[in-house]
């Protein structure tokens, strides 16, 4: 590798930690320091600018994306590493995500200093999301809770839960185990009881199609098993698309040669739960994953995408 690599990402706490592992990695690899290897390059994009509204009523997914992979496409950066949970299903022409690093702790974590569980939680209790999944599966369990949004970075959203703004929260334990911050989590939520995000703990390195001198750099870094396991939950979202208002989750699990999914998905109010799951071989992790799509796309009927 001649050139000193130019790492792209969001200028967040959590996009940076992620960013500097990615670093430390690519150094290893090379056999240099890391900032010898790569430099990293804070690009703000449009979903950090805007703090005030639902993401979903901006149109979700690429709002953190977009000026990245314009610099990646411009070939002002070389890579670009991104929560693999904020990527839309479709890259533009041109860019690829074939490196995924080890996926960490995929659940989600209850904070609150009112309970332990979301079934002890105060009758009539506030719970702080701006998420459409974490606010219609916590309504499923508990109609009484009433969802209030919680935009911001993580640490934000901490300081919104310590006013008092809500009684509890959900964050991922991936960015809260990144951070430092698991001394704030008062319980995991098994994914029995809250499914997490498609892709949720993964870390995903984007690139052009054609820097073949990247491809073979970054193949050194690809954890396989979690490639599948993305690829299968992805592939779910990929056929439920067109709906980014809809709450959707879905988690992979691999073990030696199979893959188990559980995918779901449910009105924003928590009243409809639809949930199936798939079994199969994990080489097969999109063809399982897009028949799970498939099978609830068809049992939720058209009225459940366009009712938003
Ligand atoms: N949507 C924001 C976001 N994107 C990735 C993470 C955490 C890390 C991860 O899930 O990989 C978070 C914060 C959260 O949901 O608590």
């Amino acid at each position: 590798m001649q050139r000193r690599l130019r790492i792209g990402t969001r200028g967040s706490k959590l996009a940076l930690i992620q960013a500097n592992d990615v670093a430390r990695r690519i150094g290893i690899a090379l056999g240099l320091p890391a900032e010898e290897a790569a430099e990293i390059v804070v690009i703000k994009t449009t979903g950090d600018r805007v703090q005030d509204r639902n993401l979903s009523e901006l149109g979700g997914k690429g709002l953190f994306t977009k000026e990245i992979e314009d610099a990646l496409l411009d070939g002002g950066i070389d890579l670009a590493v991104h929560s693999m949970k904020d990527m839309p299903t479709v890259l533009p022409d041109g860019l690829i995500i074939d490196c995924t690093l080890e996926r960490v702790d995929p659940r989600d974590a209850f904070l609150s200093s009112k309970a332990t569980s979301i079934a002890t939680l105060p009758q009539g209790a506030i719970v702080g999301t701006s998420s459409l999944r974490r606010g219609a599966q916590v309504k499923a369990r508990r109609p009484d809770v009433t969802v209030v949004p919680f935009r911001g970075n993580v640490d934000t959203r901490l300081q919104k839960l310590a006013d008092g703004v809500a009684d509890a929260t959900l964050l991922a334990m991936a960015g809260l185990t990144r951070m430092g911050l698991l001394d704030k989590v008062t319980a995991p939520l098994s994914t029995e009881e809250i499914l997490p995000a498609v892709a949720q703990g993964a870390v995903g390195v984007e690139r052009r199609v054609n820097d073949a001198e990247v491809a073979e750099l970054l193949q050194k870094l690809h954890h396989v098993e979690t490639g599948l396991r993305i690829a299968a939950e992805r592939a779910t979202l990929a056929v439920l698309d067109g709906s980014c208002r809809t709450p959707i989750a879905a988690l992979a699990l691999i073990d030696g040669k199979k893959l188990a999914m559980r995918a779901m998905i449910l009105s924003p109010d928590g009243s409809e739960v639809i949930e199936t799951s798939r079994e199969g071989l994990a080489l097969d992790a999109v063809a399982l994953g897009a028949d799970a799509g498939e099978e609830l796309k068809g049992r939720a009927g058209s009225h459940f995408f366009d009712e938003v």
